[in-house]
């Protein structure tokens, strides 16, 4: 069992492990097990928490607690956000302490609200404000859609410290606390942006900026090691990692293609003959070529997807469901989408791929195309003016 740590003055990590989760909220896949982290910070007049833990290791968090103080002693808990995961150990905290004041974003409270149903004594704070522990402070830089709309960060300026809530952290349980006491983490750091964070490139680059010229010399995720060597590496990689791919000359139109009999994918060469002849720069993927880290890439550099498919079964195949599933994970905004395929007798693949892009808040401007079994000359004349339509739309 780890025991609490002081990780600066009268500043103690009092999280928990989870080395052996496999797969965290039943949805991402985790290689080395991940932590819950939460922090107690002393001042010389009052003492905060900054977050709890998971519900299930409620138990194993209190006792971690009470061996620095008792927790009936704890004036503030800040949460940073509201999700469970952080929050969960909320009800046994206030089993044990009900007055405790809690600090978070009137997002937060509307979140806390509706999770525990509880009379909370909670302060919504404004982006900027600060609150005094005596010889500390703690001052709240609202962090929206990283990654839900209530988050923030909460800064400790007399020492430095960054307690980033889920950004900057990693589902990753090493052997210590710190990045300088663990193996290399970075894939885990790429991988928990990538699922968690990149839909939110815009919101990413409006906290980083926020905290940019701060001081900061260690950053305290919520999940995985505390960032103490090089800690300003993470906010860079962060800038980075959010940064918008440059635009080309020409408007990008990205073609993706499933054609398990190869007639969508004789439709497609008109499709694209048709988008280049209308001025578009055209990236032609089959789709069984397609990484996950290909579709996001090229997705946030195009302005259309169209997509070919072969109706299977009276639906689009699996392989073309994935990259729709995809679509999420990058930003969104204002994107045109297309689709076009070959079928034998019912054809449902064509509507069914347009419901999910409408869905997603694609724009579909061109009636989609598409033609039994093998397509005639006719049809693929139909495809190329296809092609030359989308475009079109694409320009305006
Ligand atoms: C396993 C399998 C299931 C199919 N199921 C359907 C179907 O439910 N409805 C339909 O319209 N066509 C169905 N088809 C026919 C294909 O859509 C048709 O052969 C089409 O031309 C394939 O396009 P492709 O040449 O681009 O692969 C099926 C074909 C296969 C191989």
């Amino acid at each position: 069992m780890f025991d609490p740590t002081e990780i600066r003055s009268d500043v103690h990590w009092v999280g928990v492990r989870h080395p052996d989760l496999e797969i965290f909220d039943e949805l991402f896949p985790t290689r080395n097990g991940t932590t819950y982290n939460s922090y107690l910070v002393r001042g010389s007049e009052k003492t905060a928490l900054i977050d709890t833990v998971k519900e299930a290791f409620a138990d194993e968090f209190l006792e971690r607690l009470s061996q620095i103080m008792p927790l009936e002693e704890v004036d503030i808990l800040v949460v940073n956000h509201a999700e469970p995961d952080h929050s969960g150990a909320l009800g046994r905290v206030l089993e044990i302490n009900p007055d405790i004041e809690i600090y978070c974003t009137r997002a937060g409270q509307n979140f806390l609200g509706q999770l525990y149903e509880q009379n909370l004594n909670i302060q919504a704070v404004k982006d900027g404000e600060e609150i005094s522990l005596g010889d500390k402070t703690l001052r709240f830089y609202l962090a929206p859609n990283l990654h839900w709309p209530d988050t923030m960060f909460t800064y400790l300026p007399e020492q430095e410290i960054l307690f980033s809530c889920d950004a900057f952290g990693a589902h990753y349980c090493g052997d210590g606390l710190f990045n300088d006491q663990v193996e290399d983490f970075s894939y885990e750091f790429r991988f928990y942006f990538d699922t968690i964070m990149r839909p939110f490139k815009s919101y990413i680059r409006d906290a980083v900026a926020k905290i940019e010229d701060l001081p900061i010399t260690l950053v305290c995720p919520s999940h995985g090691p505390l960032l103490r060597r090089d800690p300003r590496k993470s906010i860079e990689a962060y800038r980075e990692m959010a940064a918008l791919p440059d635009a080309g000359d020409r408007p990008r139109v990205l073609l993706l293609i499933l054609s398990p009999h190869g007639n969508t994918r004789r439709m497609a060469t008109e499709v694209r003959e048709g988008l280049q002849e209308g001025g578009a720069e055209v990236v032609e993927i089959d789709i069984v070529d397609l990484t996950d880290e290909m579709v996001r890439d090229e997705l946030e550099r195009t302005q259309a997807l169209v997509v070919g498919t072969a109706t299977i079964n009276h639906d689009a195949p699996p392989p073309v469901w994935r990259v729709l599933s995809l679509l999420s994970s990058v930003t969104p905004g204002g994107k045109i989408g297309a689709v076009f395929g070959s079928f034998g007798w019912s054809g449902e693949a064509i509507k069914l791929v347009e419901e999910r892009l409408r869905g997603l808040k694609y724009s579909l401007p061109v009636e989609g195309v598409s033609f039994r079994f093998k397509p005639g000359q006719e049809d693929l004349d139909a495809c190329r003016e296809f092609g030359r339509q989308v475009a079109r739309e694409v320009q305006k």
